[in-house]
């Protein structure tokens, strides 16, 4: 078998488009949705990211408000701007980029955004929304993730799905998604015993352990869907001295050989990362308001 390969970016771009009309929707009711993204320190990859991310911000119609903190910022001032963007009412959706320079703790950073600004869905008020099966913001990569699922399995219910990977970023959180959507969840890491094994069981197998093309093809389940959150930068020496370049968690070749239906990485579920955080900035402009946000 060949798998498909499911086409993040592109599926990205025509959710971006979907989020662009929603917007355009509410403008005429005054309703400009604002995004705020925190960087603190100057990585220059955090620095492309984060650019990218208010560009396209603006380009779906959003505002994009963007606030740059030294490195040494003391933990006080970064967790006062998060309060004065919690009291902005032209502010609905707060990113703080992470990870955060050494010497400042996310904890209490995270726990100082209001949870109906929580964009990322970090805060332990939208954790605690997901498992009990309440409305709240839910993390971009995992939400990213299952649309990319359920466009190629729409009813999940019954299905069996292991997830390797149990961060509150990613693992937690695409396990509590895939367990609502009816799935049977089995959440797998470093210490499971046979994870080969375990892994061939899935129907849809969720690789989010950061681990360079550690899933291999004696991993996957003839005719399963592979999603590949993990994005790792390795040495390239073929392309010349010193480059690099971008692998997923999964060996691609190997498993697209097995799988039915597949993710590349880069190309999958990063794309879909960015465009849920505007999703979700357009849920919680609406929610924030007590509106009924819109299916994107
Ligand atoms: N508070 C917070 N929330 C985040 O969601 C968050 C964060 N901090 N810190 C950094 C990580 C990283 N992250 C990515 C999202 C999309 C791509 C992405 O679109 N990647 C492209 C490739 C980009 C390239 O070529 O460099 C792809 O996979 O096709 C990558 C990385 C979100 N993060």
């Amino acid at each position: 078998m060949t798998a498909t390969i499911i086409d993040g970016k592109a599926f990205a771009a025509g959710l971006r488009q979907r989020i662009a009309t929603a917007v355009t929707g509410i403008g005429g009711r005054g309703l400009v949705p604002g995004l705020a993204v925190v960087l603190v320190g100057s990585d220059p990859a955090s620095e492309v990211y984060v650019g990218s991310k208010a560009k396209m911000t603006v380009e779906v119609g959003m505002r994009s408000f963007k606030h740059v903190l030294p490195a040494d910022v003391p933990q006080a001032d970064l967790i006062a701007l998060v309060a004065r963007l919690n009291a902005d009412p032209e502010v609905d959706g707060i990113l703080v980029q992470l990870p955060l320079p050494a010497g400042l703790d996310p904890d209490p950073v995270i726990a100082a955004i209001d949870p109906d600004k929580d964009v990322d869905g970090l805060t332990n008020t939208n954790a605690g929304r997901l498992a009990n099966g309440r409305p709240g913001l839910v993390p971009c990569t995992p939400l990213g993730s299952m649309m990319l699922i359920r466009s190629v399995i729409p009813d999940l219910a019954g299905a069996e799905a292991v997830v390797v990977g149990r961060s509150n970023l990613v693992g937690k959180p695409i396990a509590q998604l895939l367990l609502a959507a009816n799935a049977t969840v089995t959440l797998a890491h470093s210490r499971t015993r046979d994870l080969a094994a375990v892994c061939r069981r899935a129907d849809i197998l969720v690789a989010a352990v950061g681990r360079p093309q550690m899933i291999g093809g004696d991993y996957v389940k003839p005719g399963a869907v592979v999603i590949d959150v993990g994005i790792n930068r390795i040495p390239a020496p073929e392309r010349g001295e010193g480059k690099t370049r971008l692998v997923g968690d999964v060996a691609f070749d190997e498993a697209a050989a097995v799988a039915s239906a597949i993710t590349p990485a880069p190309g999958g579920v990063g794309p879909m990362t960015i465009a849920c955080l505007l999703a979700n900035t357009l849920t919680a402009a609406h929610l924030r308001r007590g509106l009924e946000p819109p299916v994107v």
